[in-house]
C-alpha cells in the first residue's frame, strides 16, 4: 500500500496542452477512478505517474517521495493496459514470469544456456514458477499457463495481464480502460473481481475509465476529469447528487439527468412549462437558469401534488424492472426522461398526455456557465421551508 500525490502537474504535446496545474492525492489502500471522455488526459496523467511519460512541470510522489527521477521498474506501481500488452511468442506462464525473471534474475543469469550453469538460478527459476501458479491457481487460470495469448479469449487474456501486475505485489496498480475490450457480460463480471481483488490485497488503485458505471461502482472516490482538469473529486454518491458543476452532472448517471431551461421570477420562484415550481432560485431573480433532474426524481402524479409538469408520451422503453418513458413537455428542447417502475406500465401509453411530479429536493440548478445554483424550497403557504445548498 502507498499514497500518490500529484502536486501541480502540467504537460503538453507540442503546443497542446493535455494537462493543467492538476494536483491530485490518493490514500494509502485508496481506489480512485478518474473519470472523463476520451482524450481528456487519463492515460497521460496514469503514464507520467508509472514513469512512461515525463511531465513537463510538478513533482509525483509514492508514500511521500518523490519519484520523478526514478525508472518505471524502481516506481513499485504495475500498470495493466487497455490492450492488455502481453508477449504473443510467450506462454502465459512466461509472460506472467517475466516482472519476476527480471527482479530476481541477473543479467547473467537469464542467459537460456549459459544462466542455467551460475549457481542459484535453477532455485530462483523454481521459486519463480511456484509463485506463478498460486497465483493463477488464485485467478483460476491454472489450464491456461502453456498457452500463448493468441489462443485466449478477451476475458482470459485480461486474467493474464492482471496476473502479471499482481505477482510483482505492487504496492499500487495502475489500470488503464481493462475491461473495455471485454463484452458487456464478462465486464459486469470481471468488474466485481477487481473490486474483490482490491478488497482482498489492500493495495492502492488508480483506475482510469471513461465509463461512469464502472467508476460508480468500483470506486471509493471519482475524480471527474476534462480538458485537463480536475473537475471534482468526491465518493460516487456525492458526485451523483451533489455535483459541482453541470459537466459534472451530466456526465454522470444513466439516463443522462434532464436538463430544462427556466426562468426565474423576481421573488426567485422558478417556472417551467407554465408550473410554477415550490423552489426558488438563490440570486437569480429575473435570469433564465438550467433545472437538473434525475430520471428518478420525477413520478407520475396525484391530483393534490405540487410541481407538477404536463406533456405528452413520445416514447417507452422497458428495461425490465424500470420503464424509461420520454415525454414531451411544451417549450422544452428535448423530451423529459422519466424513470419509473415497470407496474406502470399499463397506465402509460404512447401518444397519450401524462402528468408529471417532480421531486423538487433532489432538483440541481446551474446557471448560465454550469455552476451550481443553491435552491430554496418554499412551504405550501409561500414560506421558505428549507434550503439545499451546495457544501
Ligand atoms: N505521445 C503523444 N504525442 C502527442 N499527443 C499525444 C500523445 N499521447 C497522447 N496525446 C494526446 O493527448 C491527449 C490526451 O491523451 P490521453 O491518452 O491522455 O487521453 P485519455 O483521456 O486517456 O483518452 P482515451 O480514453 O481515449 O484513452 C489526446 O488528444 C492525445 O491525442
Amino acid at each position: 500500500m502507498a499514497s500518490i500525490d500529484f502536486t501541480h502537474i502540467e504537460k503538453s504535446f507540442g503546443e497542446m496542452a493535455i494537462l493543467r496545474d492538476l494536483s491530485l492525492s490518493v490514500a494509502s489502500g485508496e481506489f480512485l477512478t478518474i473519470l472523463g471522455p476520451s482524450g481528456c488526459g487519463k492515460s497521460t496523467l496514469l503514464r507520467i505517474l508509472a514513469g512512461l511519460e515525463r511531465q513537463d512541470r510538478g513533482t509525483v510522489a509514492v508514500d511521500g517521495r518523490i519519484v520523478d527521477h526514478l525508472r518505471p521498474k524502481r516506481r513499485d506501481v504495475a500498470m495493466v493496459f487497455q490492450s492488455y500488452a502481453l508477449y504473443p511468442h510467450m506462454t502465459v506462464a512466461a509472460n506472467m514470469a517475466l516482472p519476476l525473471t527480471m527482479r530476481r534474475l541477473s543479467a547473467a543469469q537469464r542467459f537460456p544456456l549459459l544462466g542455467r550453469l551460475l549457481p542459484n538460478t535453477r532455485s530462483i527459476e523454481s521459486g519463480i514458477r511456484r509463485d506463478v501458479a498460486h497465483l493463477a491457481d488464485a485467478l483460476s487460470i491454472s489450464p491456461l499457463l502453456d498457452r500463448k495469448p493468441g489462443q485466449l479469449s478477451g476475458g482470459q487474456r485480461q486474467r493474464v495481464a492482471l496476473g502479471r501486475a499482481m505477482v510483482r505485489e505492487p504496492a499500487v496498480f495502475l489500470m488503464d480502460e481493462p475491461l473495455s475490450n471485454l463484452d458487456a457480460k464478462l465486464r459486469l463480471q470481471t468488474r466485481a473481481e477487481i473490486k474483490e481483488l482490491h478488497q482482498r490485497l489492500g493495495a492502492t488503485f488508480v483506475y482510469v475509465t471513461h465509463d461512469q458505471s464502472e467508476a460508480m461502482t468500483m470506486s471509493d472516490r471519482v475524480a471527474v476529469m476534462m480538458e485537463g482538469q480536475l473537475l471534482q473529486v468526491a465518493s460516487p454518491s456525492e458526485i451523483y447528487a451533489n455535483p459541482a458543476d453541470r459537466r459534472v452532472a451530466e456526465f454522470v448517471g444513466a439516463p443522462k439527468i434532464n436538463l430544462l431551461s427556466a426562468t426565474v421570477g423576481e421573488d426567485g420562484r422558478i417556472e417551467i412549462a407554465g408550473t410554477l415550481l415550490s423552489v426558488r432560485a438563490k440570486g437569480s431573480a429575473g435570469r433564465t437558469i438550467t433545472l437538473g433532474i434525475r430520471p428518478e426524481a420525477i413520478g407520475l402524479s396525484a391530483k393534490s401534488d405540487r410541481d407538477v409538469i404536463s406533456g405528452y408520451v413520445r416514447l417507452v422503453e422497458h428495461m425490465g424492472s424500470d420503464l424509461f418513458v420520454h415525454v414531451d413537455v411544451p417549450g422544452a428542447v428535448a423530451p423529459l426522461i422519466a424513470r419509473l417502475a415497470a407496474s406502470h406500465a399499463l397506465d402509460i401509453v404512447q401518444g397519450q398526455p401524462i402528468s408529471l411530479k417532480i421531486d423538487t429536493a433532489s432538483l440541481l440548478l446551474f446557471d448560465a456557465n454550469g455552476h451550481r445554483v443553491s435552491v430554496e424550497r418554499v412551504g405550501p403557504t409561500g414560506v421558505d421551508a428549507r434550503s439545499k445548498e451546495r457544501a
